[in-house]
C-alpha cells in the first residue's frame, strides 16, 4: 500500500475543499462512518447492548469522534462523548459535530477523572480514542492526559482508533510522551508511515483504510516515496520464470560466507538461496569447514578456499573473484568472522566486482572505520542488511527514533540500498524511496534468521529482481515463512531451519 505523509494528506484535503468544494464537515461525516462502522461490525460478534466511551481532542481528529458518538448513538448504543481539552480550542469543525450531537440528544461533556466518569469507562465494551490525529506535534506531557491514556490501555474494551492511535508520530511511528494501544485502527484516505513503522505498529492493532470522499484523481497525483510490503506488492515484482528457461536463465548466485565456529551460517544462507529460485548457488567457504559444509549441501555446490586460522586468508581473492564475477549477484558476510585478512577479502571484493553485492553481517562489520570503501562502489549495485548494532558500527545514527528517516539518510549518503532489519524492517534506496515490511514475529529473533534473509535476497538478486524489489520480496517472504513457522510450531520453539522449510508455503501464499 502506498503510504501518505501528513503533509499529503494536509494537501489533499486542502485540495478537496478548496478546489473540489467538498466541504470539510462531508469529510469529517465519512470519517466517523468509518469508525462508527468498524465498531458496529465488531459488536456484531459481541451481542447485548453495549456501551461506548468515546474519547475527543480539540481538533478534527476530536471532531472524528464527535461524529462518531452521535452515530454510535443513533444505532441504539449507550454513548457517552468526552472532551478532552477546553472547547475555546475547537476547531470550528468539531463544533459543528458537537452541535450536531447535542440535536441528536447528546451533550458532549468535559472529561474529568472522577469516579463516576471512570465507572462508565470501566463498563463500556468500546473505546473509541478520537484524541490526536495526524495533527499531534508535541510529546503528550499533561498528567491527566497521560493518566487517561494509560486507562485507556488498561481497559478491557475494544480500543478503535481514529485515524491514528493517539500519541503516535504520523510520520514516524515514534511515540510522542504516550501512546494508545489500539485494537482496531480506521485511517482516512490512505494509510501513514507510523501504522507500519517503529512503536507505531504495536499501536495500531488491525489497520484499516476507510474512503472519505477525496477524489482518486487528486490521490493519484501524489508522489509518494513511501509504501508497505504486501502480498500484491510481492506478486508484483517477484521475477517471472520463462517457462523455456534452463538454470542459467535463472541467474547464478555466488555466496562467500563462514569459518570454524560459524558452520551453520552459510548452509541456511544457500540452502535459503536455493529455495528461493534461483538456478544456481555456489558457496565459497573456508577450507578448514568445507567438509561440513559439503556434507549439508544439496543443490548448493560448496568449494574450499584458504583460510587461517579458521576465517578466510588473503590468498582466497583470486579463488573468489574466478567464480564471484561471472555470477549474477554474490552474497559476502554470513558467518565469516572479523579477523583481519577476512575483513581484508571483503573489502578487496567490495572494490573488485561489478556485480550486485549483498553485504551481510561481518561482511557489514569489515567496513567498519572502511565506509570509503562503500562509497567508492557508488553507481554499483550494493545492498546492506544490517540489524540495528551493525548499523550503528558503520556510522547509521537512530538517535532521532526514526527508522525510516535514518536508513535513508544512510542509503543518500553512501549510494547503497539499505535492509534494516528489526520488528518493522525498513528497505531504502539511494534515491529515498522506502518499503516497510509487514509480515514477521519474534520468533524470527534468533542467530541464524538473517542469514535466511541474506540467502533469499541474493537469491531473487541473481534472478534479475531490481534491488528495492528483491529486497522487498525477501523480507516479505521470509517474515511470511517466519508467521508460518510460528503458526505450526510456536514462536518459541521455531528455528530459521523451519523457516526455509515453509519457504515454498510463503510463495504458495501470495497465488503467483
Ligand atoms: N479536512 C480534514 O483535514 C480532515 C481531517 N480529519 C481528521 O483530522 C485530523 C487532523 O486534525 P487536526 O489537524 O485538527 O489535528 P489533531 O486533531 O490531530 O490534533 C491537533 C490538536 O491537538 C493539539 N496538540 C498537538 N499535540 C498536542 C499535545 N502533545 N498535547 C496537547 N495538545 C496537542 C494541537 O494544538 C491541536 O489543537 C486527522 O487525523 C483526521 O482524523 C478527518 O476529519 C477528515 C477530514
Ligand atoms: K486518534
Amino acid at each position: 500500500m502506498l503510504i501518505a505523509t501528513t503533509a499529503q494528506m494536509k494537501e489533499l484535503d486542502r485540495a478537496a475543499i478548496e478546489e473540489w468544494k467538498i466541504p470539510s464537515t462531508e469529510l469529517m461525516e465519512r470519517a466517523a462512518e468509518g469508525v462508527a462502522q468498524a465498531v458496529l461490525k465488531e459488536l456484531k460478534e459481541r451481542p447485548g447492548k453495549s456501551a461506548a466511551s468515546v474519547f475527543c481532542g480539540t481538533g478534527n481528529n476530536g471532531g472524528d469522534g464527535i461524529a462518531a458518538a452521535r452515530l454510535l448513538a443513533r444505532s441504539g448504543m449507550q454513548v457517552r462523548a468526552f472532551l478532552v481539552g477546553s472547547y475555546e480550542k475547537m476547531t470550528e469543525d468539531a463544533k459543528e459535530m458537537t452541535r450536531r450531537l447535542s440535536d441528536a440528544g447528546v451533550n458532549l461533556e468535559q472529561w474529568r477523572p472522577d469516579a463516576e466518569l471512570y465507572q462508565f469507562v470501566r463498563r463500556s465494551q468500546v473505546i473509541v480514542d478520537a484524541l490526536f490525529g495526524v495533527g499531534l506535534s508535541r510529546p503528550i506531557q499533561d498528567p491527566a492526559l497521560t493518566a487517561l491514556i494509560e486507562r485507556i490501555n488498561r481497559s478491557e474494551a475494544l480500543v478503535v482508533s481514529a485515524d491514528i492511535a493517539s500519541g503516535v508520530e504520523a510520520d514516524t511511528g515514534r511515540i510522542l510522551g504516550t501512546a494508545v494501544r489500539a485494537d482496531r485502527t480506521i485511517t482516512f484516505t490512505m494509510p501513514k508511515i507510523g501504522h507500519f513503522a517503529g512503536d507505531g505498529k504495536l499501536c495500531t492493532g488491525r489497520l484499516q483504510v476507510w474512503d472519505i470522499g477525496i477524489p482518486s484523481e487528486l490521490v493519484r497525483q501524489g508522489t509518494y516515496l513511501t509504501q508497505s510490503i504486501d502480498a500484491d506488492y510481492v506478486r508484483g515484482v517477484l521475477p517471472r520464470r520463462k517457462p523455456d528457461g534452463h538454470k542459467g536463465t535463472f541467474g547464478k548466485a555466488y555466496l562467500l560466507a563462514g569459518s570454524v565456529g560459524y558452520t551453520g551460517a552459510p548452509v541456511l544462507a544457500a540452502r535459503a538461496a536455493a529455495r528461493t529460485g534461483c538456478g544456481l548457488v555456489t558457496l565459497g567457504v573456508p577450507e578448514s569447514i568445507y567438509a561440513i559444509a559439503a556434507g549439508k549441501c544439496e543443490e548448493p555446490m560448496p568449494y574450499p578456499l584458504p583460510d587461517t586460522k579458521g576465517q578466510f586468508s588473503k590468498k582466497a581473492l583470486q579463488g573468489v573473484l574466478e567464480r564471484a564475477s561471472g555470477s549474477d549477484a554474490v552474497l559476502i558476510g554470513p558467518g565469516v568472522g572479523r579477523a583481519s585478512e577476512a575483513a581484508w577479502l571483503m573489502r578487496t571484493l567490495l572494490d573488485q566486482l561489478g556485480v550486485p553485492v549483498v553485504l551481510d553481517a561481518d561482511g557489514i562489520n569489515a567496513l567498519e572505520g572502511h565506509i570509503d570503501v562503500l562509497d567508492r562502489r557508488k553507481g554499483k549495485v550494493t545492498v546492506l542488511t544490517p540489524h540495528d548494532g551493525e548499523f550503528a558500527r558503520i556510522g547509521g545514527d537512530l538517535s532521532s527514533g526514526d527508522r525510516v528517516d535514518a536508513a535513508r539518510e544512510f542509503a543518500r549518503r553512501h549510494g547503497c540500498y539499505l535492509v534494516l532489519k528489526g520488528h518493522a524492517t525498513v528497505v531504502v534506496s539511494p534515491a529515498g524511496t522506502a518499503l516497510i515490511n509487514t509480515t514477521g514475529n519474534s520468533g524470527m529473533a534468533k542467530g541464524g534468521s538473517g542469514d535466511v534473509l541474506a540467502g533469499m535476497l541474493v537469491s531473487l538478486l541473481a534472478q534479475g529482481a531490481g534491488p528495492m524489489a528483491a529486497a522487498g520480496a525477501a523480507v516479505w517472504l521470509h517474515g511470511r515463512a517466519g508467521d508460518l513457522a510460528a503458526q505450526a510450531l510456536t514462536e518459541y520453539a521455531m528455528t530459521p531451519q523451519d523457516m526455509i522449510g515453509r519457504i515454498p508455503a510463503a510463495f504458495q501464499s501470495i497465488r503467483i
